[in-house]
């Protein structure tokens, strides 16, 4: 008899909007709530892996520049510094209860490349076994994925990679955390009147056309970014949650299969199809 798994592998992608105010400067009181709700779930034998965003704004602060940079080069060294300071933090933060944590830069070829994807497996693997928290962010200093949002070109999205590092873990369960409590039918900060859609079954044209563009000056990608990550996942046999980083602990609700957010349904694997 098959017993009901409890247990989840859970790759949870934070963005800058939730890491940060809009002063720029860190929200430690998200990143706090983040680290201790994460360690919780390890403790509770869920296997966790965090996708941070957050490195070049951090760097942008920290490197003392009035604005985010718009040259590509000045992001990416932006993001050499900002990196430091978000693995710094988050090794304090995670280190106040007892768990361990690791740095994973990867690109989007990373993950395509058959030889680099057998090791990254392997290292994922390998820190999980023995309960170590890895933290993923985009390798942006050598990345030259850009993309375009909006008026202005920026670096790769992490909402795309975390989709990639779900199937590649072949996590149960992918969950975004964002400024906002999931996808609504328009963009809320533009139509007061939106409604919160509960549950996905498949990405529609439809559903893209209510899909707009990043809220805040943080952000990168919007639900745009956010419905494509969601549409790999759900390929992948990955469920994919969007939901509010500023209540992290709404992650308990989400593993438990409860009604939070928006829940896009993975789809059921060929063989069940038949
Ligand atoms: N249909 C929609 N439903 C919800 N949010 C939307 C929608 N269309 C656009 N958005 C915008 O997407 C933003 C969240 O994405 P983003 O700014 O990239 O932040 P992050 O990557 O940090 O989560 C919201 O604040 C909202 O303004
Ligand atoms: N890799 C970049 C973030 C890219 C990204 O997708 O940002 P976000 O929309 O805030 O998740 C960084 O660390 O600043």
């Amino acid at each position: 008899m098959e017993t009901e798994k409890h247990c989840l592998r859970v790759v949870v992608k934070v963005g800058t909007s939730t890491l940060t105010h809009d002063t720029g400067r860190l929200n430690l009181h998200n990143m706090e709530l983040l680290a201790r709700t994460l360690s919780d779930l390890e403790g509770m034998g869920h296997e966790v892996i965090l996708v941070s965003s957050g490195a070049i704004a951090v760097g942008t602060a920290k490197m003392g520049l009035k604005a985010r940079p718009t040259e590509l080069r000045m992001k990416q060294a932006a993001a050499a510094v900002g990196q430091c300071m978000m693995m710094h933090l988050y090794d304090k933060m995670f280190g106040e209860y007892n768990r361990v944590v690791a740095q994973i830069l990867l690109t989007g070829e990373d993950v395509d490349a058959p030889v680099r994807a057998e090791h990254l497996h392997n290292t994922f693997e390998s820190l999980l076994e023995l309960g170590i928290i890895p933290v993923v962010n985009e390798n942006d200093s050598v990345s030259s994925a850009e993309i375009e949002t909006g008026k202005c070109k920026v670096l790769g999205d992490n909402d795309t990679l975390s989709a990639m590092v779900a199937r590649l873990c072949r996590a149960d369960l992918l969950v975004l955390l964002s400024d906002i409590d999931g996808l609504y039918d328009a963009d809320p900060h533009a139509n007061p009147s939106a409604r919160l859609i509960h549950r996905v079954e498949a990405v529609t044209p439809e559903l893209r056309a209510m899909a707009g563009g990043a809220g805040s000056w943080r952000g990168t990608g919007g639900m745009a970014t956010k419905l494509s990550a969601a549409e790999l996942a759900m390929g992948a046999g990955v469920d994919m949650v969007i939901t509010n980083g500023a209540r992290p602990e709404d992650l308990y609700g989400v593993v438990n299969g409860e009604d939070v957010g928006t829940r896009f349904v993975a789809k059921p694997p060929c063989s069940a199809l038949s």
